[in-house]
């Protein structure tokens, strides 16, 4: 049975700015929090329509319809959610009963990588339920009055994608290969460091998708992922760019990887020789450095452990470096999320030289794929993660993205088949078994 909340589902308001000088819609969000007796996995709470999702380890936020959304693009795509943002947080009329990190008003969004082209979208949902340290909440917006809780109650569970084919995206494998030679040509010639350099793959059904199916999928095989969905962008990144809570800024920076192979034992002596490889380690000390340099000027003081620890993900292990601030200033997380993007873990070093050669050399557009994913609150509250292990969905197509950091020793062939098990937690959620 599909999911209504209880109270009269108003008309959909929708505000779009193109910039700065567009104007919200004046009517203030009126916003309510009550506590929540259910234990349901908040994935089996969504229904199929808006659904947007925030969950790791059967906690988060889980949302649907919009009570009000903005979509931004270009240089200034962060500035204009962020004001649009800040205004709604400032006339939002809360009665919050539950006062927890994700109660009250709180957006989801998701931002394009590139200035150009790509949108961006940020969305207040109509329903959000939320889940936290055994605590279960729900929260309604509305434009006009206080809503009635809505009811909140399992969806109709979703049906597996049927006759799932994949093919190459905007080029081929071999193609692609090319462009990892020609990157690292350009790094020994001294034009760079570092770049991150994606693919992506198309995949086609016999009919429309219904993203609940990879979600629920991705959050039981990747629990220490943070499982998303935001306007068709979903998946299950293992990176978390930044999250800001009462005061505390953390951020979780990953790059340096090596394939699992199946076998325990092999894998520990991998994870291993990951943790001394000197191309994984130097590739890892360029993207720490962009955070750490990024956050500095927000906190007062800060924690950047020396070595990094292997983080062991079902289909590969990373190195991963936990970095954490106490922040100073009201810099609300979507403003740190904008000052740490694109991280070296996802464009390069140096920053601007590594978004230049990406878009010359990479050859398709990235769309929303290592951007920005997360939510926000009205306190400025929230986590960004990076939307890796990613996909766009749009109807009966899944368009799958995957990337690898390029360094001077980095060999095309070992590039291609890292971005190949990148692919496979999408691949394998969409795949319909
Ligand atoms: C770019 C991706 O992953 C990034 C690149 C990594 C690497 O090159 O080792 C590791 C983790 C991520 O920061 C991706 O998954 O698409």
């Amino acid at each position: 049975m599909a999911l209504r909340p209880a109270a009269v589902r108003l008309a959909t308001v929708t505000s779009v700015l193109s910039g700065p000088s567009g104007s919200a819609d004046a009517t203030p969000l009126v916003v309510r929090t009550v506590a929540l007796d259910d234990d349901s996995p908040l994935l089996a709470l969504v229904p199929r329509e808006e659904s947007l999702a925030w969950v790791r380890r059967g906690e988060g936020l889980v949302g649907w319809g919009a009570a009000a959304s903005i979509r931004t693009k270009g240089p200034t795509r962060f500035r204009d959610a962020s004001e649009w943002w800040k205004e709604h947080a400032r006339s939002a009329v809360v009665r919050d009963e539950v006062a927890q990190p994700g109660t009250g008003l709180v957006a989801f969004g998701s931002f394009a990588f590139a200035d150009e082209p790509g949108e961006s979208v940020l969305v207040v949902p109509e329903v959000v339920v939320g889940r936290r340290g055994g605590t279960t909440w729900v929260t309604t917006v509305s434009r006009a009055t206080i809503a009635s809780p809505a009811a909140v109650r399992p969806a109709d569970a979703p049906a597996p994608p049927a006759g799932v084919t994949f093919v190459d995206g905007a080029i081929s494998g071999t193609e692609w290969e090319r462009v990892v030679a020609e990157a690292v040509r350009r790094i020994t010639a001294g034009e760079l460091e570092k770049v991150v350099l994606a693919r992506d793959l198309l995949a086609t059904a016999d009919d429309e998708i219904d993203v609940r199916w990879p979600l629920q999928r991705l959050s039981e095989s990747y629990p220490m992922c943070w499982t998303f969905h935001v306007d068709g962008l979903f998946g299950a990144t293992p990176e978390m760019l930044v999250r800001r809570e009462r005061g505390l800024v953390t951020s979780r920076v990953l790059a340096g990887t090596i394939r699992r192979t199946g076998d325990d034992s092999r894998d520990l002596a991998l994870a291993a020789t990951l943790a001394r490889s000197s191309k994984d380690l130097e590739e890892h000390e360029y993207a720490v450095r962009s955070v750490a340099d990024a956050l500095a000027p927000h906190c007062t003081s800060m924690n950047v452990p020396e070595a990094p620890f292997v983080l062991h993900l079902p289909n590969v292990m990373h190195l991963a470096t936990d970095v954490a601030g106490v922040i100073d200033d009201d810099t609300t997380c979507l403003e740190l999320a904008e000052a740490l993007h694109p991280s070296a873990a996802v464009g390069g070093t140096p920053t601007e030289v590594a978004k230049a050669v990406i878009s010359e050399i990479e050859g398709m557009d990235r769309g929303r794929y290592a951007g920005p994913v997360g939510w926000m609150d009205a306190s400025g509250d929230g986590e960004w993660g990076i939307a890796l292990r990613s996909a766009e969905v749009m109807g009966r197509t899944v368009r799958l993205f995957a990337g690898c950091g390029i360094v001077a020793s980095s060999e095309p062939e070992a590039e291609l088949a890292e971005a190949q098990a990148k692919f496979v937690p999408v691949r394998d959620a969409i795949s319909g078994v």
